[in-house]
């Protein structure tokens, strides 16, 4: 099986748990390696894990060789409050930690998949960890069903580390472009995780647990590509 599952009692307990595990790949990185590399989930599901992790970072001399970045952004301005490295930036703020942007200052989209890009080719080592929220539709990252760029962002062969995403139709609670890792980079992971709580968003992963359709359920491409290893983190 591609995924080991790890039930918590509550959203405090998964971002205990989430935020060892991270802090621990984090020492072991910072101990073999030049540093620390890791892509995180925007969306809210994670957010308590990550303000355990800036905690425990905060002060911490090594912190300035740790680098984060999203999974994905939306194609807004930095100030905007969707923006996912702004959430980012601010809850690292009082640390040494690096967080790169997948987008543009303004969001201009096209120039977004650009940066994103150029930014990626400056972190080519494989992530240390990924961490990974999921949609009410299966989306993962921005690799949205619908979406006209679903297959190139699905395709391992095209060597593209990101790219632009229209999701159709655009989330009402966030309707704009994204700039998504691609699978193919996103699966170039130490360790993956994916973050999510409630019975509805779990019944939703179960469907994609048994059926590999990844068109119709992106997230299925990640559980069920030959190797991966994903860890899932639910709780209520
Ligand atoms: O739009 C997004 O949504 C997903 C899920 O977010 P959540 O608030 O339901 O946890 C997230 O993983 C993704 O990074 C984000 O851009």
């Amino acid at each position: 099986m591609g995924w080991i599952e790890h039930d918590y009692v509550d959203g405090v307990a998964l971002a205990n748990a989430l935020a060892a595990d991270l802090a621990q790949t984090v020492d072991v990185a910072l101990a073999t390696r030049n540093g620390a590399l890791l892509a995180l989930a925007g969306g809210r599901t994670p957010l308590p894990a990550y303000r355990e992790l800036a905690a425990r970072w905060r002060g911490h001399a090594d912190a300035a060789r740790i680098v984060v970045m999203p999974t994905d952004d939306r194609c807004v301005p930095h100030d905007h409050p969707a923006s996912n490295v702004a959430e980012l930036r601010a809850i690292f703020e009082d640390t040494d930690v690096r967080v790169e942007a997948m987008t543009t200052a303004n969001g201009d989209p096209e120039r977004s998949e650009r940066y994103a890009r150029a930014m990626l080719a400056e972190h080519p080592a494989a992530f240390d960890a990924v961490v990974l929220g999921m949609g009410m539709d299966a989306h993962t990252a921005s690799l949205f069903p619908n979406a006209r760029q679903l297959a190139a962002g699905l395709d391992r062969t095209l060597l593209l580390d990101a790219l632009r995403v229209d999701p159709d139709p655009l989330p009402a609670e966030a309707p704009f472009p994204r700039i998504s890792l691609t699978l193919a980079r996103l699966l170039r992971a130490r360790a993956l995780h994916l973050v999510l709580t409630g019975d509805a968003k779990r019944a939703v992963l179960a469907r994609a647990q048994t059926n590999a359709d990844a068109v119709a359920r992106p997230v299925a491409a990640l559980l069920h590509a030959p190797g991966a290893q994903v860890h899932i983190h639910w709780s209520p």
